[in-house]
């Protein structure tokens, strides 16, 4: 008897280790989440214990590695980080769903601040502000003062003359046979014009401003990564008595807040006698405004300046090299764009951004580029409220991360998603095709979607059209090789290319020598 009962006892143990072994794998691998009051999320791929599936998020080129996920798991998946819930939507059809009937539930971001005081990544930012007054006042002031049409056709001399000098620099080096990194050529245009457009100054290469600009939005975009990441840990590591980054933070912030106070007292000094208004006198005076709808304070400004700084120069530059190296490597497209270019501007005078309306190939490469490389390859929101999606319930404050590369080369929305062919948006500037184009504009998330989407949209389009139009118009480029290398790499939160296109200008043409 006694055998027998250590025989079932063993037995039973035995189970019960079987039993326990095959409820956590099912737990880890197979089992549909739950939240606590039983209502269905969508489904989740294999997670680790405690840290959930923060090692899918920690891998060098995110947005691959969750696009591969997706499409094994699906294009609705519902992953954990530690406690924190995140919905990630990686599918054309899922994403026009998302913003199509939830966008104002999803018009915020997570709540990024790690300083209170800080002008980066503090409580005063546009970009990282939840979706209320501040960002509506702030909203407005941007689409019909800063970056409206108006603004943008006032400024147009100041890109003609940035552009002229872009060109000239471009030539010296062609003459002197040198190479050259076309992002850093780029990044200084899209800067100074960007600077001259907020504050009405360029950051003077002589007095090491422009350098410095360049360096403190390079050292924020590095940062970005790690203070999303150290966001999502801070319950744990507060457990811990760890607070990450805080350093940097402040360093980089008050690396701005000197130079950005001098320019505001600046401003300040002659804002009554200023006719020509840039974008900080009419921030300065929503400021001083006593009747304003909303009070802002001058650490809102300067916090906008810095995402500025940071969201507008960096990705269109990133996007110009982009486009250099696919007409590098694709010479009919090359050839193309020459012809059109040629035919619409000719070879006597630069071209301008009004001629950009009358280059549609120029308009569909860059589109294309945006496309197959979108700087911003993933887009994160928060759900305010919880709600029903499809078949499945989202808790109120789950993250929201739309995965923009995913969805641009999303199989079942775009043909050939990853060959370059500019052409499929070529066809949309066809008569009676607009539908065509409202489905383009569905699954073409470069500038995100919905009221969230970017308001620098036409100002980017118009700083890489220009650029590379410049490029090709005047130059050939060599470059060592028979192809460029476009393998990807993640900078910050920004996609860009793994080895810099380097390459040297041979003049083609002189429109100033006529
Ligand atoms: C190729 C260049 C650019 C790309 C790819 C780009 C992309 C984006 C993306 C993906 C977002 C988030 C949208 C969303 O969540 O749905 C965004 C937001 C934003 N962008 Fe851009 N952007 C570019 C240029 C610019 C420029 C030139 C400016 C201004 C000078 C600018 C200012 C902003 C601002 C202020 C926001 C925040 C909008 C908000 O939170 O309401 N961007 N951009």
């Amino acid at each position: 008897m006694a055998a027998m009962i250590s025989v079932d006892f063993q037995d039973c143990i035995f189970i019960l280790v079987l039993l326990c072994f095959f409820l956590f794998w099912y737990s880890l691998f197979f089992k549909k989440p739950k939240d606590s009051q039983g209502f269905n999320l969508p489904p989740s791929p294999p997670s680790l214990p405690i840290i959930g599936h923060l090692h899918l998020l920690l891998s060098t080129l995110t947005h691959k590695y969750l696009q591969r996920i997706s499409s094994k798991y699906g294009p609705l998946l519902h992953l954990r980080i530690f406690h924190v819930p995140i919905i990630l939507v990686s599918s054309a059809s899922a994403s026009y769903e998302i913003f199509r009937g939830q966008d104002v539930n999803v018009s915020s971001r997570s709540d990024f601040a790690m300083n209170d005081e800080s002008i980066f990544f503090g409580s005063s930012g546009f970009v990282t502000a939840p979706y209320g007054d501040y960002w509506k006042f702030m909203k407005k002031l941007i689409v019909t003062k800063l970056l409206g049409p108006n603004a943008i056709d006032k400024s147009q001399g100041i890109r003609a003359e940035e552009l002229e000098l872009f060109y000239r620099n471009l030539l010296d080096k062609a003459r002197k046979s040198e190479s050259v990194e076309i992002h850093k050529e780029v990044m200084k245009l899209t800067n100074n014009i960007i600077c001259r457009m907020s504050m009405g100054r360029s950051c003077s290469e002589e007095s090491r401003e422009a350098e410095r600009v360049r360096d403190l939005v390079t050292k924020s975009l590095t940062l970005t990564k790690k203070v999303f990441l150290a966001k999502l840990l801070r319950r744990p590591l507060k457990m811990l008595g760890i607070s990450l980054f805080e350093k940097e933070i402040t360093d980089v912030s008050r690396g701005f807040d000197k130079l950005l106070e001098r320019i505001l007292v600046e401003h300040e000094e002659r804002l009554e006698e200023n006719q020509d208004k840039d974008m900080m006198d009419l921030l300065l005076e929503a400021y001083h405004d006593e009747e304003a709808e909303y009070k802002i304070t001058r650490n809102h400004i300067k916090s906008l300046f810095v995402e500025i700084f940071m969201g507008g120069s960096d990705t269109s530059a990133q996007a110009a090299e982009w486009t250099m190296a696919e007409i590098i490597n694709n010479p009919n497209v090359l050839d193309k764009l020459r012809e059109e270019i040629d035919s619409v501007v000719g070879g006597t005078r630069l071209i301008q951004e009004s001629d950009l309306r009358n280059l549609p190939y120029l308009q569909a490469v860059v589109k294309e580029v945006l496309r197959m490389h979108p700087p911003s390859t993933l887009l994160p929101r928060t759900f305010q409220e919880s709600c029903e999606f499809k078949e499945f319930y989202i808790p109120e404050k789950t993250i929201l991360v739309v995965n923009a590369y995913g969805v641009m080369r999303d199989p079942d929305a775009w043909e050939d998603p990853d060959e370059f062919k500019p052409e499929r948006f070529l066809a949309s500037s066809r008569s009676g095709l607009e539908d065509e184009l409202r489905e383009h504009q569905l699954k073409y998330l470069p500038f995100g979607s919905g009221r969230r989407g970017c308001p620098g949209s036409n100002l980017a389009y118009i700083l890489v059209g220009i650029s590379a139009g410049v490029m090709v118009q005047c130059f050939d480029w060599r470059i060592k090789g028979d192809k460029v290398n476009m393998e990807e790499a993640v900078s910050g939160l920004n996609l860009i290319m793994a080895y810099p296109l380097k390459c040297t200008p041979v003049a083609r043409l002189d429109p100033f020598s006529f």
